[in-house]
């Protein structure tokens, strides 16, 4: 059974970016071509693209398109920074390109390169790790879109229960629906049918009576920043989501390649939350829901603390309870 998902997010063809289009998913399937870091930029921002990991591997093509077209890297680098504040893995894959010192496409293409199929590797080994947390016959809960589509492939939280089904661990997946953009909805659900693993799609407001019914085992989710102290920044509805696990006596697990950690801040009251237009929660793919001129907030993401997760799930191993010591045990060790 293949672990690795046939949805590819994000390829590099003819010295151009392609790009699935996640906003029309799941029913039109079309690649968007960029061809400049501005239009790079665009596409994170519009979430054209999204996803931690996936956005900071998008940013380094974007890099490498205006240095194999011999534009200013000076700001290209600054547009593609200022496309979504949340997802540290935008800034790391930022910092490595510049950190080669150079302005030579070709270059920075084989650096995009690598950091792409890192991120891959990355996944298949989170993927085993944290598969070997689960019972055999697992019932688990996600939340949001961490899978191929997030990613460079394979996934993060996705990716351990795509790992965990080929071997033959999982019983029964339920995805959060995840308003208001609906990651989970139309991303999750269309991820796990195309790979034949069952899932149940749950409205964000059933998850408590399906924990109290049900308990599913776990609870997987992937991560947009992690800090020092192992504080999780992810898609709003994740904290809600670990207060009603540790009520209902269930485990959660984040699943988060070491380059979504940020060791700058000490805590998650440091992290940046995107604050999104207040249209995607009074309208519906352009059908206004809301009444006219209704106000909304839109925060599209939530903090997590570390109190109430049970591991952290990275290619380098796992960190049970995590903490400062635990965070610092784990990262430092390698
Ligand atoms: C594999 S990490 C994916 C992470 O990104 C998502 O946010 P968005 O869809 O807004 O980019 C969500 O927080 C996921 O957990």
């Amino acid at each position: 059974m293949s672990q690795h998902s046939q949805v590819i997010a994000i390829e590099w063809r003819q010295q151009t970016l392609q790009l699935l289009d996640q906003r029309i998913l799941p029913h039109q399937q079309q690649m968007i071509e960029c061809q400049t870091a501005a239009e790079t930029a665009n596409a994170i921002r519009e979430m054209v693209v999204r996803g931690a990991p996936a956005i900071g591997i998008t940013a380094a093509y974007g890099i490498a398109l205006d240095a194999l077209a011999g534009r200013d890297l000076e700001a290209a680098y600054k547009v593609l920074a200022e496309s979504r504040p949340t997802a540290v893995n935008l800034f790391w894959a930022l910092e490595r390109m510049a950190a080669l010192g150079t302005s030579d496409g070709e270059q920075l293409l084989a650096e995009a390169r690598r950091i792409h199929a890192e991120d891959i590797a990355h996944n298949l080994a989170m993927g085993q790790f944290g598969a070997e947390l689960l019972g055999n016959n697992a019932t688990v809960y996600t939340h949001c879109n961490t899978g191929a589509l997030a990613t460079g492939g394979h996934g993060t939280a996705l990716g351990i229960i795509r790992s965990a089904w080929a071997g033959g661990k999982i019983k029964h997946v339920y995805a959060g629906e995840t308003r208001p953009w609906l990651q989970g909805a139309r991303l999750t659900a269309w991820e796990l049918m195309q790979d034949n693993i069952p899932v149940s799609l749950v409205c964000d407001g059933a998850a408590a009576q399906l924990f109290r019914a049900e308990k599913p085992e776990w609870v997987i989710v992937g991560a947009d920043r992690i800090t020092a102290n192992g504080d999780v920044a992810n898609k709003i509805g994740t904290y809600s989501l670990a207060v009603l696990a540790r009520h209902h006596g269930m485990k959660f697990m984040v699943a988060a390649p070491s380059t979504t950690f940020d060791l700058s801040l000490n805590s998650g009251n440091d992290i940046p939350i995107e604050q999104r237009p207040m249209s995607e929660v009074t309208s519906l793919q352009g059908i206004q829901i809301a009444p006219q001129k209704c106000q909304a907030i839109n925060p599209s993401f939530d903090v997590t603390p570390a109190e109430l997760i049970d591991a952290i799930v990275t290619e380098r191993g796992v960190i049970h309870q995590p903490s400062v010591a635990t965070v610092a045990a784990l990262l430092d060790s390698h």
